[in-house]
C-alpha cells in the first residue's frame, strides 16, 4: 500500500468534514477570480467607457466578496485542521494498541526515544500534512487550472506562452522531490537517536551523576545533536537550491505578462482592462509554483514519518495476545519438558538447556543459580513473554502456546527484579491487577508484604503519590508494595523474582510466615539468592549456566554438599553462626 492510500483509511473516515470543506475549497476559488475581473471591468467600462454609477457597486462587490472568501477559508481551514488532528487520534491510538500488544522481544530492541519519535516528531508530520498541505495542494492544483480557464478565455495566446512555463516547474519540483526525498528520512532517524539519547540520559540521571559523566553526557548528545542539525542543514540546501529558481519562473509571469501583453495592448487585441485583470490573476499561477517546493518539503517530511510509523505498526509480536470468550481457571500445574531457549537476538547463546520439572498446585519451587544462570528466564516462559527454543511449557497440562495470552498472565503473577511503580497513588498502585479489590483486601495483602506500616507513615496514607512524580520510595518499600500487588491480584501462580532481596532478614522472615497461608493455596516459584528464603520450598532447584545441577528438598541439597551446601555454609559464615547442619537457621 502506497503512503497516501495508506493515510487515505485514516482520512476517508471523516468524510462528513472532508466533503463541505472541499466544496468551500472550490467556492473560495470561484469567487478569487471575482476581484481581478471587477479590477479589469473597473478600468474598461468605469475609466474608458465612463460608466461611473457602476463603481460603487463594482467596489460593493469586490469587498463582499472578499469578504465572504476570508469567512469560506477561515471555516475550511477549521475543519482540516479538524480532521487533521482526528486522523492523528485515530494514528496515535493504533500506534498505543500496537505497543500493547507487542512482546519482549520487540522491546529488547526499540528504545523508548525512538518509540517517542513516532509519537510526537512523525505524528506531527502527519497532522501537518493533513491539516495544512492537503488543501494548500487542493488550494494550488484549484488556483492553477482556475487561472489559466479564466485567464485562456480573456486571451488564451497570453495564457498559452504563460503556461509554456508549467513544464519547467514540473521538472524543477519533480527533482527536488526525488532529492528530498532521502533528506527527510535521515532527519527522522537522526531526531529519533537524538531523542533515544535523552531519555537514556534522563532515565539514568543518577548513575550519570553519580560517576560524575555529565561532561561526556553533554559531548555524547552534542554529536547527535550535531548529526540532526546537519541533516537538516542537507534538508535546507536542497530546498535553498530549488527555490530561487522556482522564483524566478513565478517573477518571469510578470516580465511576459508585460512584455506580451503590453504589446498586445498596443496592437489592440486586448483592451487595457483585461491587462489589468491579467495582472491581477497572475498571483493564482504564481502562489502555486512558490508554494509547490515548501509543499514538496513536508509532503517528503509526511512520507519519511509515514513509513516510520508503518513500519512500528507493522511490527509482529511472535507471541501473539488473543482473548478468548472462555475463561479457564488455572489450577496451577506447571510442567518443563526438556525445554531449551536461546534468545532471537543472540541465538549463539543457549540460556536454559534442557530443563524439565514439575510443580503442583500449592507447592513452591525454590530457584538458585549465580547471576546469569537463567533463572529470571525461565520465569518469563511461564507466562510466556518468549516461547522455548524447543521443548515444552506445560501448564495444567496443556502447551502455554495453546493457551489465550491474556488468559494466562492473568493468572500469573511475575514480581519482577526490576520494579516498576506508576506515578499514581500507592492504592491504583496496589490495586493495577485488581481494579475491584477491597480495601480490606488491600490492608490485608499489605499487612503480608510487611508495607502497611510504612504506607500508613506517607503523608496521604494509600493516597499518597509515588513514581516518577510522587514521592520517592526505598528499594525495599518498593519490593513491599510489588509484592502487595501481586498478592491483591490473586494470581494461581505465583512468581516472586528476587522480591525480598532489599529487606532485612528479619523482615523478610516475618514476611515468609504471613505468606506460607497464601502460598499454600497456589503455585509458587521463588528465586533468591539467601537460603533463608529458599529452605521451606518443597522443591529446589539449581541453576548454572543454563543447566539444572541440583534439585531436591533444603534437607537433599544439603545433604549433597554441593553448591546449594557452599553457599549455605558462606551464608551461615557471613552471619557468624557455626556448622552446616540442616536445620541451622540461615
Ligand atoms: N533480552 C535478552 N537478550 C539476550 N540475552 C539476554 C536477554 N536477557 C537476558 N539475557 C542473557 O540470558 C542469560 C540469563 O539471564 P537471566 O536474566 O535469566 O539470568 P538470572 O539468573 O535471572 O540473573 P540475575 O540473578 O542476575 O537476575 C544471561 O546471560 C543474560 O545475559
Amino acid at each position: 500500500m502506497g503512503t497516501f492510500q495508506w493515510v487515505w483509511q485514516y482520512i476517508r473516515r471523516n468524510m462528513k468534514l472532508l466533503i463541505p470543506a472541499t466544496l468551500l475549497i472550490f467556492v473560495n476559488a470561484a469567487a478569487i477570480v471575482v476581484a481581478p475581473l471587477i479590477g479589469g471591468w473597473i478600468i474598461d467600462q468605469v475609466i474608458g467607457q465612463g460608466h461611473t454609477e457602476r463603481l460603487v457597486p463594482f467596489l460593493l462587490i469586490m469587498i463582499g466578496v472578499t469578504l465572504g472568501r476570508t469567512i469560506v477559508r477561515y471555516i475550511y481551514q477549521v475543519i482540516f485542521e479538524q480532521v487533521g488532528q482526528n486522523v492523528m487520534w485515530d494514528i496515535r491510538h493504533d500506534l498505543f494498541e500496537k505497543l500493547q500488544k507487542l512482546d519482549f522481544t520487540f522491546f529488547n530492541n526499540v528504545s523508548t526515544g525512538d518509540i517517542m519519535a513516532r509519537m510526537t516528531g512523525d505524528m506531527d508530520a502527519i497532522r501537518n500534512f493533513v491539516a495544512w498541505d492537503s488543501y494548500n495542494l487542493i488550494e494550488c492544483v484549484l488556483w492553477f487550472v482556475t487561472a489559466i480557464l479564466v485567464m485562456g478565455s480573456i486571451n488564451w495566446p497570453l495564457t498559452l506562452a504563460l503556461a509554456a512555463l508549467t513544464p519547467f516547474i514540473g521538472f524543477l519540483t519533480m527533482h527536488m522531490s526525488n532529492e528530498a526525498h532521502p533528506v527527510y528520512f535521515q532527519i527522522r532517524e537522526a531526531f529519533a537517536h537524538l531523542n533515544s539519547m535523552v531519555e537514556e540520559n534522563i532515565s539514568g540521571n543518577r548513575v550519570v551523576k553519580a560517576f560524575t559523566r555529565e561532561p561526556y553526557e553533554i559531548e555524547k548528545f552534542n554529536k547527535l545533536n550535531d548529526a540532526y542539525k546537519a541533516r537538516n542543514m542537507d534538508a535546507a540546501r536542497v530546498s535553498r537550491r530549488y527555490l530561487p529558481p522556482l522564483d524566478i519562473l513565478a517573477s518571469m509571469l510578470s516580465v511576459i505578462v508585460l512584455i506580451l501583453g503590453g504589446f498586445l495592448v498596443i496592437k489592440g487585441a486586448m483592451t487595457l482592462g483585461d491587462l489589468v485583470a491579467f495582472n491581477g490573476f497572475l498571483w493564482m499561477l504564481n502562489q502555486p509554483m512558490r508554494m509547490s517546493g515548501w509543499l514538496i518539503n513536508d509532503v517528503q517530511r509526511f512520507s519519511a514519518s509515514t513509513i516510520k510509523i508503518r513500519r512500528m505498526l507493522g511490527a509482529k509480536s511472535s507471541i501473539p495476545v488473543q482473548d478468548s470468550e472462555h475463561y479457564q481457571k488455572l489450577q496451577g500445574y506447571v510442567t518443563f519438558d526438556h525445554v531449551n531457549f536461546e534468545y532471537a537476538d543472540a541465538p549463539e547463546v543457549p540460556v536454559l538447556h534442557d530443563i524439565s520439572f514439575t510443580v503442583k498446585p500449592g507447592e513452591t519451587m525454590g530457584i538458585l543459580g549465580e547471576t546469569g544462570s537463567g533463572k529470571s528466564t525461565l520465569m518469563n516462559l511461564i507466562a510466556r513473554f518468549y516461547d522455548p527454543t524447543s521443548g515444552e511449557v506445560l501448564i495444567d497440562g496443556k502447551n502455554a502456546k495453546d493457551w489465550p495470552v491474556r488468559q494466562l498472565r492473568d493468572q500469573i503473577t511475575i514480581v519482577m527484579q526490576d520494579l516498576f511503580l506508576f506515578s499514581d497513588t500507592i492504592q491504583d498502585n496496589i490495586s493495577y491487577g485488581n481494579r475491584q479489590a477491597e480495601p480490606q483486601l488491600i490492608q490485608h495483602m499489605a499487612d503480608v508484604a510487611d508495607a502497611s506500616q510504612f504506607i500508613a507513615e506517607m503523608p496521604d496514607g494509600y493516597d499518597t503519590v509515588v513514581g516518577e512524580r510522587g514521592v520517592g520510595l526505598s528499594g525495599g518499600q518498593k519490593q513491599r508494595i510489588s509484592l502487595t500487588r501481586a498478592l491483591v491480584k490473586n494470581p494461581s501462580i505465583l512468581i516472586l523474582d528476587d522480591t525480598t532481596s532489599a529487606l532485612d532478614m528479619e523482615t523478610e522472615a516475618e514476611i515468609q510466615k504471613k505468606l506460607s497461608p497464601i502460598t499454600q493455596k497456589k503455585t509458587t516459584f521463588i528465586i533468591a539468592t539467601r537460603i533463608s528464603s529458599l529452605r521451606h520450598a518443597d522443591q529446589i532447584i539449581v541453576l548454572k549456566h543454563g543447566d539444572i545441577i541440583e534439585r531436591g528438598t533444603h534437607d537433599e541439597l544439603i545433604a549433597k554438599h554441593g553448591y546449594y551446601f557452599d553457599t549455605y555454609q558462606k551464608q551461615l559464615g557471613a552471619l557468624g553462626v557455626k556448622g552446616g547442619e540442616s536445620n541451622g537457621e540461615a
